[in-house]
Formats: C-alpha cells, structure tokens, sequence
C-alpha cells in the first residue's frame, strides 16, 4: 500500500503506543522492516517506545544525578542563568515560566536548556561543517562539577540514536535511507526537566506541561521509571498513559516532521501531571532540522487525493517562531529575543 493510502485508513482512535525493538539493524533487511513497524507507529500514534537503543545506563545515570543536584540548587543561583536572557533561550527555566496549553496557567516544570556542543571540540569542526549550522554557546554553570560534561554526553548518546532513526524514518517514507543525513546535522535541543509533585486539588489549567505537540521533527524522550506522568490525547478525546518502560526510550512526531509528510505522520498532542507525590524528572532531546533547512510536503505524501496541506517554510524561522510564541504565553517577565 502507499504511504498516502495507508494515511487514508486511520483513525487516530489508539489506546496503546508500540514498542519497538532496534536491537537488530545490521543489515539493510532487518531496517526495512524495522521500517515498517515506525511507519505504522507514526501513521496511527506518532508516539512508539524503542528498546535495546544502546545508550549504557550509565550515561544516563550520571545525565540524572547531575540534573537532580542543579535542580537542588537555590532558585537565585540557578537564576543567574536564567534563559530569556541570551538570545537563544538556552540556560534555566524557572517553573511557571513557559505556558504550552494557552488555555493554561503556567507549566509547573523547571529546566535547562542546551544545544549542540563538542564534548573536546575539534580544530576543523567548523570547516567541517559546511552548511554553517548554530554555532550558539550554550550557558554552564560552575556547579555541580561535571554538569557540563554529563549532560553533553547523554546529548550525543541521544542524538546517535536520532541518526539512526532518521533512517528509519527515510525508508518509512520510502525515501533513500539517507534522505536526512545532510538535513538534520546539529539540529537538536536538549531540556533536563524536573517537575515537582503536583500535590492539593486537580486543577486542569495547572499542569507540568501543558497539551502540546513538539515542534521539531522528532523527539527523544527518557521519562524516570516507575513515575507515571506522560499522556497522549487519542481522537476519541482520551488520555492515554505513557507508562515508563525500564530500558526504553520514547520517540514521537513532531509538527516540523508532521509537515513534511504532509501529516501523514502524525503530530500528536501529549502532556505531563506529576501526581506521583515525589520530584520527576526527564530528558527529551528536539531533532529538528538545521536552520537552514527547507521543508514542505515530500512528494511521496502528496498526490491528486492529498494536495499539498502545506506551503514551504524555513525550518530555523518556523521553530523560532514556536518558540517565541511559548514563551510569549508564559509568565517569564523579561520578554524573548526577538
Ligand atoms: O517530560 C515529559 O514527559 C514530556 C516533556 C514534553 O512533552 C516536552 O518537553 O515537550
Ligand atoms: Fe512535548
């Protein structure tokens, strides 16, 4: 069946997400049909958990315990980073400050935010990038010792596993599995988050973070064990639980990538309520495209029954402007770059 064709048949009416084991990718066979499995996961629930992804426990280990140390921090300590200060939003976020669900009133999380760095960075690094992709510096704090170098770390691990998945993502829509190498270089973001215990009555207009979709083309997410807090919302108007799974990592769709496949992949909207009575915490890494990045419909999503649903954007400009309009709708008082 086409890509289009197989779109045409879905509801949206899913009450489980896929887990999908990448443990066995060798050979080009063993990727075609791992292909076919993210296929139907981002046709039918744009959210699928991955196992045996490869990042040693440890590097996560010691990306969490760096996190739950900077968070324990007194908030004018973590403030002297505050990330509406620099141009590019990277830095802290103290909670309250973004609003995802305009409906809202302020996401109960606190983060920080990175962006592409070299762990040792190498002299020819940037001639060796030709596309003159963000060269933004990101913002460390002095303490705790090794942050800089945990949360670098897990990034590279993560963005490893985002190489590989974007070749999934190519054969998927039957493109050369390649398609992205060039497209999504040094694209991703990374939030460390830390969402409180949400204690007293459910009030829906304060949650950790709002209902959203992502902006970017895909997520990485590691979520802590044994908390539950994710939710995706079905078409049937249901919530449904992204329970964590030990050793996985959950991946979805993102607007960036729903647009460029004409939303046949799907984009799909999700929040997080920490109920669980103790601190959460969780890492998603942002894969968009580098900012140079044209996007519109691929021709394999498009045809005489599916016209183009989108014009061509610049994917720097689009996510940019997600941004600023997050932020805008937050409490933060000090305005965004522009
Ligand atoms: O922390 C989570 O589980 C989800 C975070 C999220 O959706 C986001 O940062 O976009
Ligand atoms: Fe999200």
């Amino acid at each position: 069946m086409s890509l289009v064709e197989t779109a045409t048949s879905v509801s949206g009416a899913f009450d489980s997400i896929p887990i999908i084991d990448i443990g066995h990718a060798s050979t080009h066979e063993e990727r075609v049909t791992l292909a076919q499995q993210v296929r139907d996961a981002c046709v039918n629930v744009g959210f699928f958990y991955i196992k045996n992804h490869g990042i040693p426990e440890e590097t996560i280990d010691t990306a969490l315990s760096a996190m739950k140390t900077y968070f324990s921090f007194p908030v004018e300590t973590k403030m002297k980073l505050y990330h509406r200060r620099g141009a590019h939003y990277r830095g802290y976020e103290p909670l309250l400050d973004s609003n995802l669900d305009p409906a809202n009133r302020g996401d109960l999380y606190e983060g920080f935010v990175i962006g592409w760095e070299e762990l040792v960075p190498t002299e020819d690094d940037d001639k060796k990038a030709d596309d003159k992709p963000t060269t933004i510096e990101n913002l460390w704090p002095s303490e705790p010792v090794g942050f800089r170098e945990a949360l670098v770390n897990y990034y590279h691990a993560a963005f490893n596993v985002g190489k590989f998945l974007h070749r999934l993502f190519a054969l998927a829509l039957d493109l050369p599995e390649t398609y992205f190498d060039d497209k999504l270089k040094r694209s991703p973001i990374m939030r460390g988050l830390h969402y409180p215990p949400q204690t007293g009555p459910e009030d829906d207009r304060i949650v950790g973070v709002g209902a959203h979709s992502d902006f970017e083309c895909f997520t990485i997410l590691w979520q802590e064990p044994d908390i539950q807090a994710l939710q995706l919302l079905n078409s049937k108007n249901q919530w449904i639980n992204a329970t964590p799974i030990p050793g996985t990592l959950v991946i979805n769709i993102g607007d960036l990538l729903s647009r460029w496949t004409n939303d046949i992949f799907r984009s799909t909207v999700h929040r997080a309520i920490n109920r669980s009575g103790v601190c959460r915490y969780s890492m998603p890494l942002f894969i968009g495209a580098d900012p140079h990045v044209d996007v519109e419909p691929l021709p394999s999503c498009v045809s005489s029954d599916r016209p183009a649903r989108y014009e061509n954007i610049n994917s720097g400009e689009y996510v940019r402007k997600r941004l600023r309009d997050m932020y805008q709708q937050g409490t933060g008082t000090s305005g965004g770059p522009e």
